[in-house]
């Protein structure tokens, strides 16, 4: 059985003390809750939220890290950074460092062998365009992305690893993958998997939708055989809303 994951990415918001704030609250909130929840708040502000997260359930999580562990990367954060405040997750290859950052299939395979490498549970993000999707491209894309994604990782890596499925015309828009849809798309991704493996590392990985989840719309989705969760953008930023989600 696997057990659900509840993540919220706050993408570019919040300052530490608005994240500390945030935790001080929503920790009580969620004691109680069934599934695995994390928080992948900006990088500033990791290092407050592992403190003000410490003996709760709650874990902190970044958003992208570079894959060396060293060296002259101006801006970039390595993964022994991350580790050495306490960060067991990370999320790889999220649509907007793709599109925006100039982020490809190679340095998501390289990031993703860097977490595993330094013991951090990678959240690999995989998803369609709506142009993929409107040309009946789908499942050839994400067949791509997880090829090169996944290329050289072992199995017992990939019984760890979070895969996202998140339709990139569903984030930030309202529009969400109907949860059959995003079953099948995600039952499709977990085949893949298993022909990339092999199906017991398939059946173990948690597979979680993201893309406009919202307190009304997660019950329906975890109801759903293969979805083990959500990986929630806007919805996570107020307390009151991701509380729900979290305790669908
Ligand atoms: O990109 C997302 C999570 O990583 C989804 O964002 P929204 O929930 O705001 O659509």
């Amino acid at each position: 059985m696997r057990r659900a994951i509840i993540s919220g990415n706050w993408k570019m918001n919040k300052t530490p003390e608005e994240t500390v704030a945030y935790i001080n609250e929503f920790k009580n909130n969620v004691k109680d809750a069934d599934a695995e929840v994390i928080l992948c708040p900006p990088a500033i502000c990791l290092t407050e939220a592992v403190k003000a997260a410490e003996g709760t359930n709650v874990k902190i999580a970044a958003q992208n890290m570079h894959y060396k562990e060293s060296g002259a990367f101006t801006g970039e954060l390595s993964p022994l950074m991350l580790k050495s405040v306490g960060i067991e997750h990370v999320v790889i290859g999220h649509s907007e460092r793709r599109q925006y950052f100039n982020e490809t299939d190679e340095t998501v395979n390289l990031k993703l062998k860097a977490a595993f490498e330094n013991g951090i549970i990678p959240i690999l993000c995989v998803g369609e365009t709506l142009e993929e999707r409107e040309s009946g491209r789908t499942e050839a894309v994400l067949e791509g992305q997880l090829k090169e994604d996944l290329a050289g990782l072992t199995s017992e890596n990939v019984k760890t690893l979070v895969v996202a499925y998140e339709p990139i015309w569903a984030i930030g828009t309202g529009k969400t993958a109907s949860a059959e849809d995003a079953n099948d798309t995600i039952k499709f991704i977990r085949n893949k998997v298993a022909e990339l493996f092999d199906t017991e590392s398939a059946e173990a990985m948690r597979i979680l939708y993201g893309g406009s989840v919202k307190p009304n719309t997660i019950k329906g989705q975890m109801e759903m055989s293969d979805i083990d969760g959500g990986l929630v953008g806007g919805a996570s930023l107020k307390v009151e809303d991701f509380s729900a989600i979290v305790n669908y």
